[in-house]
């Protein structure tokens, strides 16, 4: 098998990982993209509820406080495999060697302070987020964690952008698993 740039063996399908503040269209473009190509969608919100892959409810920022040691420790078989788009706010504690591409995804402040407040948050958490947004603070977080070429920013305003990004990172997929 090939090696890559590291000399480990290249997976036959790629990983994706899809980061940005809350509301940016993580989930929307992850779902949308998982068909396009084929890839399994991994929604790490939702695979934390599923199998209690978190130490309790945190009450001030209204969300589960996520064990970041069982949620790789349940995901490095799939990782290993290939073939993931993991879907997650933060992008810190996974393994740098499990991603092949990462997308930050970035949205108008005022396009997602509407969407955030649609979505039922307020105060100290709508702020939080809409700060986090204003000082870029995901794209800053994978350029400390991963390698600088494999990291993109994409904007993520309206439906076009979704379409566009779509197409981008599916052509991006195809491109890779025809490699060597
Ligand atoms: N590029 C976009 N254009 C228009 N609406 C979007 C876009 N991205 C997300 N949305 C909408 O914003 C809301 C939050 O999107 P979601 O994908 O759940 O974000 P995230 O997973 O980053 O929290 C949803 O109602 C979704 O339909």
């Amino acid at each position: 098998m090939a090696q890559n740039g590291g000399g480990r063996k290249k997976r036959e399908r790629p990983n994706i990982l899809i980061t940005g503040t809350p509301g940016t269209g993580k989930s929307t473009t992850s779902v949308a993209l998982a068909e396009a190509a084929s890839l399994r969608h991994i929604n790490i919100g939702d695979l934390v509820k599923e199998k209690n892959l978190h130490d309790g409810w945190d009450d001030e920022f209204d969300c589960y406080i996520i064990n970041e040691d069982l949620v790789c420790d349940e995901l490095e078989d799939l990782m290993e495999q290939g073939g993931n788009i993991v879907d997650h706010h933060g992008c810190d504690f996974f393994p740098e060697r499990w991603f092949d591409y990462v997308v930050v995804l970035q949205t108008d402040n005022s396009v997602l302070y509407d969407r955030l407040t649609k979505r039922g948050y307020e105060g100290k958490k709508l702020s939080n987020n809409i700060e986090c947004e204003i000082f870029q603070v995901l794209l800053e977080e994978a350029r400390d964690s991963y390698k600088e070429d494999i990291v993109v920013a994409l904007k993520s305003d309206n439906i076009d952008d979704i379409d566009t990004n779509v197409s981008t990172l599916s052509d991006w997929v195809r491109n890779w698993s025809s490699l060597p």
